[in-house]
């Protein structure tokens, strides 16, 4: 996603330090402390614009979230959504989610989700994709036992590579939806920007998968 540079990013985000984190390695083991009650920690990466994650935390204001975004002009459009709800059940982290091992401790994230992830289609970009080996690996890290990667996209060509990628690593499926608007499971779809812009143009994909336990 490109976005026009937002002159008033920096200092905004600087106005909000209580709700947005830009130096996420100190707090490794300690994210509880950012937030008001100790609860199950779930993560997006790539949050975009915010509007998923701030739903989230309005529906489940038992857990606890952080929306990690790499673009500072994009995580000030999701930071401005955040203070606007008032909502304490969720952070912001302006930083490269591919690190997260290096600022979540081992266990220390309940459930990761990957929401319209960039495709990088070119073959030598694959590791850049937020579905390859090298970041699953670093969310095997930080996720807690059965802790799910819940991963959505309407790029079927990334869809597959990422189904492969996570199978490939060991991941159990707990679940494959071809056209998740379709879906009469009653699975949750809490719908991102993306999500409401592209929809008509074609199915949305959705895959939830955990790391196995040790003897699974
Ligand atoms: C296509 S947009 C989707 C945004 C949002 N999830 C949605 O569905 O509306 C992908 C977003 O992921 C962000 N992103 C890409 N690579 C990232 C990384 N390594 N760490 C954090 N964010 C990343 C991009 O800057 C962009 O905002």
């Amino acid at each position: 996603m490109r976005v026009r540079n937002k002159p008033w990013a920096k200092g905004y985000i600087e106005d909000h330090a209580d709700k947005m984190v830009t130096a996420p390695e100190p707090l490794k083991g300690n994210w509880q402390s950012r937030f008001p009650s100790e609860q199950p920690l779930f993560v997006e990466i790539g949050t975009g614009k915010g509007q998923f994650i701030v739903e989230m935390a309005r529906q489940h204001p038992d857990q606890n979230f952080i929306g990690i975004e790499i673009q500072m002009s994009v995580i000030a459009v999701a930071l401005k959504k955040v203070v606007a709800s008032g909502l304490t059940n969720i952070q912001m982290v302006h930083t490269d989610g591919e690190a997260v091992n290096t600022f979540f401790d081992a266990g220390e994230v309940a459930g990761l989700y990957l929401n319209f992830s960039d495709p990088w289609p070119k073959s030598r970009h694959a590791k850049r994709r937020l579905t390859s080996p090298v970041f699953l690996a670093h969310y095997a890290d930080v996720l807690q036992s059965e802790g799910q990667i819940q991963f959505k996209t309407d790029n079927r060509g990334l869809f597959e590579y990422s189904l492969e990628s996570l199978n490939n690593f060991g991941l159990v499926f707990d679940g494959v939806w071809l056209d998740l608007h379709a879906a009469t499971d009653g699975v949750e779809d809490i719908e991102t920007e993306y999500e409401q812009k592209f929809s008509a143009k074609g199915p949305i994909y959705q895959v939830i998968a955990h790391f196995p336990k040790a003897a699974e």
